[in-house]
């Protein structure tokens, strides 16, 4: 059953920095519980502070620094693909909590207005920053730069190691996992979701 999450792509106006949801003192013994409970926990000076790495690790991963969505009017009419390639991203897999990682690529068709270019890898970086699912990492991202941006397209091609995947459990070591997420008329126009896919499609493989 499709499970529909319609508020999940919206993102307050400013971002601010540091992890509000993070209980600190109650992650850390949390944390040190299950260093003990999993059997590695030697109180060597060594693993001394792990459990607070292990939560200022965490933190970092579901923190995003404070940004804008900052806008320029489309003054002289580019109307056709804007395209950020290779945005590198982390997140967290919502199954495991173990990071995926890898590359975005955001195609914009724009509208009345340009979106800042930045602004593009920060609405990857700031929706990577949760525990996700990769398809809906995608579909986030896409439906936060067409609501906010009013363009008439948007794409973003995903393409991601899941350590879940590749290090663990089948161990498919080299596997890579591609989603597509295309809204308007990257989505609907067969010529503009072709030039899309082109230009992002070659660079979906990591360098060996
Ligand atoms: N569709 C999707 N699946 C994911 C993603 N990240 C992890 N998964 C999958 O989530 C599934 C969880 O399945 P379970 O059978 O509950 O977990 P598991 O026993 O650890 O499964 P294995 O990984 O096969 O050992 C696995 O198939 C993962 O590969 C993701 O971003 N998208
Ligand atoms: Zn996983």
């Amino acid at each position: 059953m499709l499970i529909a999450h319609p508020e999940n792509h919206r993102l307050p106006a400013t971002f601010i920095p540091g992890s509000p949801g993070i209980d600190v003192a109650a992650a850390e013994q949390a944390a040190a519980a299950l260093l003990t409970a999993i059997g590695v926990s030697d109180g060597s000076e060594a693993a001394d502070r792990t459990p607070a790495r292990m939560v200022a690790g965490l933190a970092e991963l579901l923190n995003c620094p404070a940004w804008e969505f900052t806008t320029f009017p489309n003054r002289e009419g580019q109307h056709e693909l804007v395209l950020a390639r290779d945005v590198p991203f982390t997140s967290l897999c919502a199954h495991h909590l173990l990071p995926f990682s890898g590359v975005a690529h955001v195609g914009v068709l724009p509208a009345a207005r340009i979106a800042g270019l930045s602004k593009l890898a920060r609405a990857v970086e700031a929706f990577a920053a949760r525990m996700q699912v990769q398809e809906e990492l995608g579909q986030q991202i896409a439906a936060f730069l067409e609501e906010r941006l009013e363009c008439r397209g948007v794409g973003v091609v995903l393409a991601a190691e899941h350590l879940c995947m590749t290090r663990r459990g089948v161990r498919a070591q080299g596997a890579e996992t591609v989603t597509i997420a295309c809204r308007g008329d990257l989505r609907d126009d067969p010529g503009a979701r072709a030039e899309f896919l082109q230009l992002a499609a070659p660079q979906t493989r990591r360098a060996a």
